[in-house]
């Protein structure tokens, strides 16, 4: 299901080392489109832009500090995932949280970085995530299963991770931003561009996370996850690179 991938990612590699200024703007563009695009999906209501503008440290006049806050954590814990993946250390439950604290960062600081203290419902969602008793034990089970599970393949095992984390829905808010990170996390860790979910996908996002949570029927969110990866070399076929 990925050959098509593995082969853009096989020429990408072919290219390696990219010149140093090219890395750095795509590095730059990668972090605003991700940015917004993960925030928007969560409701944020920065435009592009706007986004951009945000990150380069200037405020956007009838936007909440709160939004302002989200573009910035977010570019925070995209900083952080790359530290992870050049320490390549073993992912951990406090790799995790430091994650989510990032996202949470200024907005809900009792609740950044640390599990939730009560049960939830997904709005829309035919799932229920465990109760919040559960949480250690259903955490400490994912990160396991993580370690061990070194045979599927990386663009599988991103999408598992991503997906019996949302299942988990560990903490009160940020849930969402912090699997795509996670999802993208596993992605580079393995030399794949990060996989961008754009908003104008949300929908068929979360009917392909709830098909997984419900029936076990992963082909919708692979497929969705897939076609994003095919869009994410599009930047690299406008250089001519692959
Ligand atoms: N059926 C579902 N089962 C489990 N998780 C789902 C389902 N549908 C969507 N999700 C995930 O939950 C996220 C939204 O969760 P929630 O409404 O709790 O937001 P959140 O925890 O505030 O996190 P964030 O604001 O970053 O998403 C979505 O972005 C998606 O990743």
């Amino acid at each position: 299901m990925f050959a098509d991938i593995d082969h853009l990612k096989s020429t990408l590699d072919t290219h390696r080392p990219l010149l140093p200024h090219l890395v750095k703007s795509l590095a730059e563009d990668l972090a605003i489109r991700w940015t917004y695009h993960s925030n928007a999906i969560e409701g944020n209501t920065l435009t592009l832009l706007e986004t951009k503008v945000v990150l380069e440290g200037i405020t956007v006049g009838g936007k909440s500090l709160r939004e302002h806050f989200e573009a910035i954590n977010h570019k925070e814990a995209i900083d952080y995932v790359y530290e992870l993946c050049d320490r390549n250390e073993p992912l951990s439950e406090w790799h995790i949280k430091n994650l989510h604290g990032l996202v949470l960062k200024n907005i809900d600081p009792d609740n950044a970085g640390r599990y939730r203290c009560a049960n939830v419902i997904i709005t829309g969602a035919s799932h229920t995530p465990p109760e919040h008793f559960l949480l250690n034990e259903r955490m400490g089970e994912l990160v396991a299963w993580y370690e061990t599970k070194t045979n599927l393949h990386p663009i599988e095992k991103a999408c598992q991770l991503h997906t019996d984390f949302v299942i988990i829905h560990p903490f009160i808010d940020g849930n969402g931003r912090t699997a795509r990170l996670l999802l993208n996390l596993e992605l580079i860790k393995h030399g794949y561009p990060p996989c961008i979910i754009t908003v104008d996908k949300r929908l068929v996002y979360y009917e392909a996370i709830d098909d997984w949570a419900t029936t076990g029927n992963r082909h919708k969110f692979l497929t969705l996850i897939h076609d994003c990866m095919m869009e994410g070399f599009g930047v690299y076929q406008k250089l001519g690179i692959v």
